[in-house]
């Protein structure tokens, strides 16, 4: 959509830097396609392409010193080069010099006053039962036990013993851009007096101020974008890029000053800030994190952090995580979340993962006082020291029984009995899972999740390939439910795009609103004084395509908003001003005028016809989208970062998978699906080593970008299909995917066999010899079928052979081995589970080193292609 608007927009600027020496603009890359911006020392000044946030581009200013950079986004430099010289101006001490030396990192869970909240009661206990004096009497003992807790754990904090990562683990964290060690963090130059700006070094304590997040030094509101530049890592300064945060600032990540906050559009610090928390060189170092008392894999943390649940502010430390119900909490204390269930994160739980003294047992692990008197409260049986299995849904048994009890988190006054005892509820889609405790309680559950290795399928494509329709088509053929969280996401994507629709039709109307007028112009000229030219007088007053003063003011409000990039932070509160402005504005006749004419209006994605005929329902506060409208939405999140999910489904080859996740006889094989837009790999898909342990690589590409064009960050016009090319390039050339399968997915396929009409394939540099062999049937009576749909599909048919085999050959010469294909209409379910079933067996025949014999509806039949290698 980006692209699309970047396209139609005109260019405009906007925050600029004060300082006059800066002429170039930058802004926050959220679509980046090209190459990164190499430069020497920045001044990073904005660059707003019709307000929609592009790449940066940061100039070399007069007075940049001698102070000169590698490439600096996206890619992570070491260290040591990093500080070979001095930095002339700045605050930052490299490595080893003398106050860094011998000090230490504090690594604090978090502070007291977090912790005292988290313990503290809120109960004054009137009114309640005697249960409820219990939970007083608990509290106070607890309290008083848990800030000794709190104290002590505390000054353990101050101390972490962190574990050395070991030799293996030093070698499997050894990358390109490898995990330095936390002592070479740059520092804030300590001779600046206290409370002054780091670069200017004016002001007081009483000066306003933005902080580094990995040298701690501080910067004036004059001073801080000149530092920091356009903060592809969030807030850090220009020479700070590539370090890993200061650990004690982890819980600040994303929570910026009122300084950034006033110098940035909403919009760019919401981007700024998803750069700061989700970039790779600011994660918690896998090693650090400790799960059952086992260090985690990158991998793991990656799990971790993408499952539909994830753990709320993971820094380092130590937890325990019950992988049946989904409990998790900081070793030796109670549950504090409870996040995706069944993930293969750490190790084994401990009976005394949480410290409790009950001899109630919970999945193995003795349960806290506090979730005994839960289990009271909900008149759930605690006594004579039960071990229950408890699943994700609460269904509970106790151990070697095969009976359930019940649900607890069905239990009446159970939620009240969490809020008063500051014990974690699940999400409301856990609740209603299906999912019940096998007959063997959790050794069943943990044979399914151990039975099988986990295959890893990474979806990768360009911007508007459908990597996010074939995910959410995947999410609901393996039937892995979209969580509370996602759909309200969703919602807020679906109503933020219908926003954007009716603004692109609204351009339209005002173009169309010119035209008319000129054209009733002309005629008043052409026949002067007669009574038709009078009638056309009257017509310019009631232009079909003039809005009401109350709409037209609507118009332009909404207009400005889009332009200037903030259409994200009216929402959610535009669902409930608004709706009724957009009901009147669907009911008016020129509005309806111009959807009549929405053909004629290029940028309004194809995908709008879907749902700008709901626009009433869709605007309003009580819309829930449907899974339907979940599938075609754009996207998943207005991010549209990273997302992952699990399923499970029997090892023998189903039907479908969906008939197979029913056979329970067979042995499960996990699968984890990746999505990953290009975008967010960077520059030469650099990031794409995250994933180096995937077993199968799906590239989606949109079969009718060949036509379609973007502006790169230099502003420079690119064939979509041909940076589609490059990509994939990339990706098949990347020294860790040198041997992995790879399923072609050649996307729209149904929009292909509608454009192809219209739109010949040779207008792509690289299709210039395509040239079908159809001809068109002539009946007998001279009649032709040129516009038969059969026709029409067999035109597309050979439109897709033709780019499947150049792909194909592409592939071969990179890698000289063979690549797979497949034509996909995302929007369909059947045809997605048929690629996604020819991924299964290109997977299987790739391990085997076999090749495929017969072919279904899928690529097999590109194996004889005319155009074949
Ligand atoms: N007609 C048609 N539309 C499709 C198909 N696949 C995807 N789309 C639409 O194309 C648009 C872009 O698809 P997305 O799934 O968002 O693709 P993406 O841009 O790669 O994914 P994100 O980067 O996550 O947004 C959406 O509006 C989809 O509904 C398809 O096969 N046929
Ligand atoms: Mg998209």
């Amino acid at each position: 959509m980006g692209a699309i608007l970047r396209s139609i927009l005109p260019i405009r600027s906007s925050k600029k830097d004060e300082d006059d020496d800066y002429n170039v603009e930058y802004s926050f890359a959220t679509e980046y396609t090209g190459p990164p911006v190499s430069y020497d020392i920045p001044k990073a000044v904005p660059v707003d392409v019709g307000g929609i946030p592009t790449a940066s581009v940061v100039s070399t200013p007069a007075n940049s010193g001698n102070l000169s950079l590698p490439v600096v986004y996206p890619v992570v430099k070491r260290r040591a080069e990093f500080f070979s010289s001095e930095v002339k101006g700045n605050s930052v001490h490299p490595p080893g010099s003398p106050e860094k030396e011998g000090s230490s990192v504090s690594l604090g869970f978090s502070d007291s006053r977090e912790n005292s909240h988290e313990f503290s009661m809120s109960s004054d206990g009137d009114g309640l039962d005697n249960d409820c004096h219990e939970i007083e009497e608990l509290s106070a003992s607890e309290d008083d036990q848990t800030h000794h807790e709190i104290s002590d754990y505390d000054n353990r904090a101050q101390i972490v013993t962190f574990i050395e990562p070991d030799s293996s683990s030093m070698v499997e964290d050894e990358s390109d851009y490898g995990e330095p060690s936390i002592q070479e963090r740059p520092r804030a130059n300590p001779n600046v007096k206290k409370g002054s700006c780091h670069h200017c070094l004016m002001g007081n304590r009483l000066t306003m101020k933005e902080c580094c997040i990995v040298c701690d030094a501080k910067y004036c509101s004059k001073c801080v974008w000149r530092v920091m530049g356009s903060m592809p890592e969030g807030r850090k300064c220009i020479t700070c890029i590539g370090y890993p945060i200061d650990e004690s600032k982890r819980e600040q990540l994303g929570k910026c000053s009122k300084v950034l906050k006033r110098l940035l559009s909403d919009f760019q610090l919401e981007q700024a800030m998803f750069f700061e928390k989700s970039c790779q060189v600011n994660q918690a170092p896998c090693w650090l994190i400790i799960v059952n008392g086992k260090s985690l894999s990158s991998d793991e943390v990656l799990q971790l952090q993408t499952c539909s649940h994830p753990p709320k502010g993971l820094i380092p430390g130590s937890y325990w995580y019950d992988k049946l119900s989904g409990f998790w909490g900081k070793e030796g204390h109670k549950p504090c979340q409870i996040i995706t269930p069944r993930l293969s994160v750490g190790g084994a739980i401990m009976e005394n993962a949480s410290n409790g003294n009950t001899k109630v047992k919970i999945n193995n692990r003795l349960i806290t006082k506090r979730e005994l008197l839960m289990l009271k409260l909900a008149r759930i049986n605690h006594k004579g020291s039960p071990h229950y299995w408890v699943s994700q849904n609460g269904s509970y048994q106790e151990e070697g029984q095969n009976q359930i009890k019940g649900k607890i988190w069905e239990k009446p006054g159970i939620k009240m009995a969490c809020v008063l005892l500051s014990l974690p509820m699940p999400p409301k889609s856990f609740i209603s899972s299906e999912e019940e405790i096998g007959h063997n309680g959790s050794q069943l559950e943990q044979k399914k999740v151990d039975t099988k290795p986990l295959t890893k399928i990474l979806l990768v494509g360009q911007d508007q390939s459908g990597t996010s329709a074939l995910y959410k088509q995947a999410k609901i053929l393996y039937r892995v439910p979209f969580s509370e969280d996602e759909r309200q996401k969703i919602k807020t994507l679906i109503q933020r795009n219908l926003y954007l629709y009716i603004s692109i039709l609204l351009e339209g109307l005002k173009q169309f609103e010119e035209e008319y007028s000129i054209q009733i112009r002309r005629k008043l000229i052409d026949q002067p004084g007669t009574s038709d030219a009078r009638s056309s007088v009257e017509n310019i007053e009631s232009n079909k395509f003039s809005l009401t003063a109350k709409l037209n003011s609507f118009s332009e409000w909404l207009l400005e908003i889009v332009n200037s990039g903030n259409l994200e932070v009216i929402f959610p509160a535009a669902t409930r001003e608004y709706s009724a402005l957009v009901e009147e504005l669907w009911k008016d006749k020129a509005f309806q005028a111009t959807y009549a004419r929405r053909h004629e209006v290029p940028a309004l994605p194809i995908v709008a016809d879907y749902f700008l005929p709901r626009a009433v329902e869709i605007s309003s506060v009580s819309y829930e989208p449907s899974d339907e409208d979940i599938l075609h939405a754009d996207g998943i999140t207005s991010s549209n970062g990273l997302t992952s999910m699990e399923f499970s489904v029997t090892s023998s080859l189903p039907i479908s998978f969906m008939e197979a996740t029913e056979q329970t006889d067979t042995p499960l094989q996990r699968y984890q699906l990746i999505r990953v837009n290009s975008n967010n790999l960077g520059y030469n898909c650099k990031w794409l080593s995250m994933f180096e342990d995937v077993d199968l690589i799906l590239y989606c590409v949109d079969l009718t970008s060949y036509s379609e064009f973007f502006l790169d960050n230099d502003l420079n016009l690119k064939n979509k299909m041909l940076e589609s090319k490059k990509i994939f390039e990339n990706i098949v050339t990347h020294p860790n995917f040198k041997n992995k399968a790879f399923l072609l997915i050649l996307n729209k396929f149904d929009l292909l066999e509608k454009k192809i009409k219209t739109t010949p394939l040779t207008q792509c540099e690289w299709f210039r010899d395509f040239n079908p062999f159809i001809t068109n049937h002539t009946y007998n009576d001279g009649s032709s079928d040129n516009n038969n749909n059969n026709n029409n599909a067999s035109v597309a048919q050979y439109g897709f052979q033709y780019i499947a085999a150049k792909f194909k050959k592409l592939f071969g010469e990179l890698t000289g081995r063979k690549l797979y294909v497949s034509p996909v209409t995302g929007l369909e379910r059947d045809s997605v589970n048929a690629a996604l079933r020819y991924g299964k067996e290109v997977l299987m025949w790739v391990n085997e080193e076999n090749k495929p014999s017969t072919g279904e509806w899928s690529s097999a039949s590109i194996e004889t292609s005319m155009y074949g290698d």
